[in-house]
């Protein structure tokens, strides 16, 4: 499979975007002319620059409303493209991508562009050069890759192919299947592009809010096996206009892009073991059974306020590593693992970001295929030295550099907690709150992260996304999307913060990066577990009068019900599948939160009660001396 990606899809000037895509693993790059126009070096010397990358050329675009004008604008439009051939063999490309004209002068009609296209043909041909034409959704006479089609069967032209895009193809609903009849020789490049489905205009869509495969919602999967069934086995291309990726970095767009190639190749191969479509080999996605622990790093100093804390909610000291100051933390079948260890990553994460989460373990099938399937697809491996007697758990690099290990049940994983821990008898005085396991772990990190993490977790787990919904702090906007699997036994919950001052700006700011902010254990009680909590002396995040008032009327609650919520500071929902019941802990230092939840069929996060969650935790963060309410 060859790769290249369309220098329009990433920030910077063009050679900070070149060394982005060449790190990023590409094979080539299409090169905008835009980006060339305001480029201070000669086309002759940017073709060096781009093949001392190590990456080939693969188009020049876009030569904008070309077929179908009548003179003298006829002409006029075959000399610019002389010039813009000129520039082409100066900078060693090939070929050309002509999108369908949108011009209010331009003529209809199936056999005068196919001419114009022949005559192109014969002009490029003279100079070893191809022209791929492409229907722009909002083209003024070709607006469909079929009718693009048609032109180019009719230019009858070896010099003249087609280019197709899928989001134009997409984004008009047009049938794949039609793809699967056109040879393969005529398809001169493909262009890869998804989107979220948002009713609007189709050129700002396109021009705006594209993202890459797997990262929105058009079925870009289907788009591709209908092209690999044609036998094309030329470049994948992406090109991608994004506001957000425009003003991101320009080497984690990148980044993302090739894994999304990567896995877009791995899902087709997949459904179609037939086509021969060259992929790097990799595992299968991993089915997560569950999260098998969550790891603190403190200094020595803040642990026992964190250990009080993790105390009061019900959890005991289970067992001591044998060479570390690394203790751990069991109820049910949860583990938090506290570090306190000064060396290694665990203490270099505390001095940059203080007591966090920093990393967390996901039991799965088998820990070393899923580490493997993480680096096939750009994730970075993660290992320390080990201690005598350590096994080496698989991880790789996770959000805000926080590490994700794998464990499963088969290989010496199983035994880690016997062989580097010895087991603490201890009688914490406090009572077991009745947590069962880790529901959700929610993630913090600035909005323009999100999508590199959505499609991270779902390229490597047996998991999808949910459709993202906003959330409103009173400071801003975060937006929420969720990875989870048909189980439930993963769910990670992203939040995407647009600035500082909600929250989750906060949390991000305050602790230097991305993280998990909170973890929801569940309860099978939550009452049971909110009378036990409050007899070890947990205090439950504050929760206003009002939202009982409004939760009752909104679902018509028996008041008698309420009065027993309100008691406890117990938030409630309801969707068609079941009722939740949520309690949550205030703030551990600058942000930090945990939460308690009761699932009675229900299948969402309580995404109606996170504005009365962020007002309680607003009051709760309120600087010290001013009035609580
Ligand atoms: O938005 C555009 O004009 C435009 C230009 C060139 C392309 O290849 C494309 O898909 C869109
Ligand atoms: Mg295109």
């Amino acid at each position: 499979m060859k790769t290249s990606i369309a220098t329009v899809s990433l920030s910077g000037d063009l050679s900070e975007k070149l060394g982005a895509i060449a790190k990023a693993g590409f094979d080539g790059v299409e090169i905008f002319e835009n980006d060339f126009l305001v480029f201070d070096e000669s086309p002759r010397q940017l073709g060096r620059i781009v093949r001392d990358f190590g990456l080939e050329i693969t188009l020049f675009q876009p030569f904008r409303d070309f077929e179908g004008m009548p003179e003298p604008l006829r002409s006029r439009t075959f000399d610019r493209a002389e010039r813009k051939f000129d520039l082409m063999q100066d900078m060693g490309t090939d070929l050309v991508l002509v999108c369908s004209n949108v011009s209010s002068a331009a003529l209809g009609g199936l056999d005068r562009a196919a001419a114009d296209f022949h005559e192109l043909g014969e002009r490029a041909a003279k100079r070893g050069l191809r022209v791929g034409y492409e229907a722009l959704a909002w083209g003024r006479h070709i607006n469909d890759h079929r009718d693009a089609w048609e032109i180019v069967r009719r230019a009858d032209h070896p010099n003249i192919g087609l280019i197709l895009d899928s989001f134009h193809t997409l984004a008009r609903k047009i049938d794949v299947n039609s793809i699967r009849s056109i040879p393969k020789e005529k398809i001169f490049i493909i262009q890869l592009a998804d989107a979220p489905k948002i009713d609007m205009d189709l050129l700002y869509w396109s021009r705006h809010f594209r993202n890459m495969p797997g990262e929105g919602d058009l079925p870009v999967e289907t788009f591709m096996a209908a092209v690999a069934e044609t036998g094309y086995d030329g470049y994948l291309s992406l090109e991608i206009f994004n506001d957000q990726f425009r003003g991101g970095s320009p080497g984690a767009i990148a980044v993302d892009g090739y894994r999304s190639l990567v896995y877009l190749g791995d899902r087709i191969r997949r459904a179609n073991p037939s086509l021969s479509l060259d992929v790097p080999a990799m595992p299968a996605r991993s089915r997560v059974e569950g999260v098998a622990f969550v790891e603190f790093t403190v200094d020595e100093a803040e642990a026992p306020d964190l250990e009080a804390m993790i105390a009061t909610l019900g959890f005991r000291r289970e067992a001591r590593h044998k060479s570390k100051n690394v203790t751990v933390f069991r109820q049910g079948d949860i583990r938090i693992v506290v570090n306190a260890d000064e060396r290694g990553f665990a203490g270099s994460s505390y001095l940059v970001h203080g007591t966090s989460a920093y990393a967390m373990g996901l039991l799965v099938e088998d820990g070393r295929a899923a580490q493997a399937r993480a680096v096939a697809l750009g994730a970075e491996a993660f290992g320390e030295p080990l201690d005598p007697g350590e096994i080496e758990m698989p991880a790789v690099r996770g959000v805000g550099g926080g590490v994700l290990y794998f464990l499963d049940r088969t290989s010496e994983l199983a035994r880690i907690w016997d062989i580097e821990f010895d087991p603490v008898e201890e009688d914490p005085g406090m009572r077991d709150a009745g947590l069962g396991r880790v529901d959700h772990v929610a993630q913090t990190m600035p909005y323009d992260e999100l999508l590199t993490w959505l499609l991270f977790y779902t390229a490597i787990f047996e998991a999808e996304k949910t459709p993202m919904v906003d959330i409103v702090d009173p400071s801003g906007l975060v937006r929420s999307q969720v990875v989870e699997n048909g189980e439930g036994s993963l769910r990670i919950t992203m939040n995407g913060a647009e600035n500082r001052n909600t929250v989750a700006g906060r949390f991000i700011s305050e602790t230097f990066g991305s993280g998990i902010q909170h973890l929801a254990f569940t309860t099978d009680n939550i009452f049971a577990t909110a009378d036990a909590l409050a007899a070890n002396g947990f205090v439950a995040l504050d929760i206003s009068q009002n939202y009982y008032d409004d939760l009752e009327a909104r679902f018509g609650l028996d008041p008698a019900l309420t009065e027993r919520l309100q008691a406890r500071n117990i938030l409630y929902d309801r969707d068609e599948h079941g009722e939740y019941f949520q309690l949550y802990s205030p703030t551990y230092g600058e942000g930090l939160f945990f939460e308690i939840v009761e699932r009675r069929g229900y299948r969402g996060y309580g995404a109606a009660n996170a504005i009365f969650r962020i007002a309680a935790l607003r009051r709760h963060l309120r600087p010290l001396g001013m009035p609580r309410s």
